[in-house]
């Protein structure tokens, strides 16, 4: 967020000084005119050295005007301007930006009018309000997804908005015309089969730009609609689990708190341990890791966080940017800082299983609208490296920090939700003792709607647990 507010702070810099640049040639193009108009008065004669001064302007200072008029304004800002561009945003970053929008309404639901103004579940934001342009390009991402109906609701908002404020003119240096809005809203509505309705959009745009070609084929096409309709297939409204998932208010589930006091250490610093499922087992064991520590992990990681790509095991990177997955993460060494042998010692000393063999720390960051859409931790890869330790057994995940709305892990098979918890350790099992992979653990990450969500999630390996694996019911008696 720092860098894109100094790249705005740039661009208006550029902008001020082109416009500086602008105003002082107006000024002396203003001058010239006013010293073109004195040079002959009506009624002057034309005494002889009034015609020497007349010509000698119009010969010499007429060749200077023209070379005047010739150069280019600004260059030094045009040429600025031109370096700032690779600085900017780029597609992905813009697509990003845009799809965790997307994706925020479609799970929480939230009001296109309310969101568009900062209020997010009742609460106010402070934060500026979106324009027409903002709400045409959040109903294209509707539009492009087919979903037509929330297409119209943007577009429609983005029409109130479009007389408000200064953004005709914006519009009009943009090369949006307001037409490209009537002829948004008439093909969503068109669409999703409501005829009537785009006929009238298309009346409107008819009127606007008067007996053009375009809005009399588009009408007649709808009339012929409107006598003979199209069957439309009523559009599947949520493909991923996630969001109806994340969407729902579950009971809070609350089954056992106990202290652990299972080693000579845990005898002096008891762990706080809340079972939240039994059967696939899952705890919760809370203050796990301090302040100082986080903020330790946040500063190792925060240089080498990286975007998840899209990914597949036939393809490879495929892609910069991932829908599936949208959050920074990185791994770090347990040589990396004395730290990370320390919480591999939280872990065994919560768990009872051993972190031989297990991978590295893997740090994930979500900003506004980030998230994991729903998955499974164990694998099913094919790659022979990855066997070589086993499946992953347990998935062990520090929350980093708190999150203000959304964020939550969600379990969509077990009705379960669990907050980020700043300072908790969550613990679940991805396999059954006998080995095989359970499937009732599938999980996502909530978009956060509000805030920021750091975890640091470490996975155990199932070799290194051949001895000493409890099986549930010795775990859930622990
Ligand atoms: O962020 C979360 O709550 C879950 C993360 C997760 O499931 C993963 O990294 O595999
Ligand atoms: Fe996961």
């Amino acid at each position: 967020m720092v860098p894109l507010l100094q790249l705005k702070e740039q661009a208006v810099e550029n902008l001020s000084n082109y416009s500086k640049a602008l105003e002082n040639r107006l000024k002396n193009v203003e001058l010239g005119i006013k010293q073109l108009e004195e040079l002959l008065e009506p009624g002057d004669s034309l005494k002889p050295f009034k015609l020497f001064k007349l010509a000698r302007h119009l010969y010499f200072d007429w060749k200077k005007w023209f070379r005047f008029l010739k150069e280019q304004i600004g260059s030094k800002e045009i040429l600025k301007a031109q370096r700032l561009r690779p600085r900017m945003p780029s597609v992905t970053d813009y697509k990003e930006a845009l799809y965790a929008i997307y994706r925020l309404q479609t799970t929480y639901d939230l009001d296109p009018a309310e969101m568009s103004e900062g209020l997010l579940r009742g609460k106010q934001y402070r934060c500026k309000k979106w324009s027409a342009l903002e709400c045409l390009m959040v109903g294209t991402t509707y539009y492009l997804d087919e979903n037509f109906e929330n297409a119209e609701i943007w577009f429609k908002l983005a029409q109130k908005k479009y007389y408000q404020h200064s953004i005709p003119k914006q519009f009009a240096v943009l090369g949006i015309p307001y037409k490209f809005i009537l002829i948004l809203l008439m093909k969503s509505a068109r669409s999703s089969g409501r005829y009537k309705t785009a006929l009238n959009y298309a009346k409107k745009g008819f009127n606007l730009e008067l007996n053009t070609k375009y809005w009399e084929d588009q009408m007649a096409q709808i009339e012929a609609l409107i006598k003979n309709p199209e069957v439309i297939k009523p559009f599947e409204p949520f493909k991923y689990l996630f969001k109806p998932a994340c969407r729902k208010k579950y009971p809070h589930v609350h089954l056992k708190c106990q202290y652990l006091k299972a080693s000579p250490f845990l005898k002096l610093a008891p762990i706080k341990m809340e079972k939240v499922f039994l059967d696939p087992p899952m705890s919760i064991y809370h203050d796990l890791i301090n302040e100082k520590e986080i903020s330790l992990l946040k500063n190792l990681s925060t240089p080498y966080l990286k975007r998840s790509e899209l990914y597949s095991e036939y393809h490879g990177v495929f892609e910069d940017f991932s829908n599936l997955r949208t959050c920074k993460t990185m791994r770090l060494d347990d040589t990396n800082h004395p730290l990370l042998e320390k919480l591999n010692n939280r872990i065994v000393d919560a768990t009872g299983l051993s972190v031989k063999d297990s991978e590295k720390l893997q740090i994930s960051n979500y900003g506004i609208g980030g998230h994991l859409y729903e998955h499974q931790d164990f694998t099913t890869t094919t790659k022979i490296d990855f066997w070589n330790s086993g499946n992953r057994v347990i998935t062990a995940l520090f929350y980093l920090s708190d999150v203000e709305q959304g964020g939550d892990t969600v379990f969509p098979h077990l009705n379960l939700k669990v907050p980020a918890q700043k300072g908790s350790l969550m613990v679940w099992y991805n396999l059954l003792s006998n080995g095989t992979t359970d499937s009732r653990v599938l999980h996502a990450s909530c978009p956060v709607l509000m805030g920021n969500k750091w975890i640091a999630t470490k996975w155990l390996r199932e070799k290194a647990q051949t001895f000493i694996r409890k099986c549930p019911k010795d775990f859930q008696n622990k």
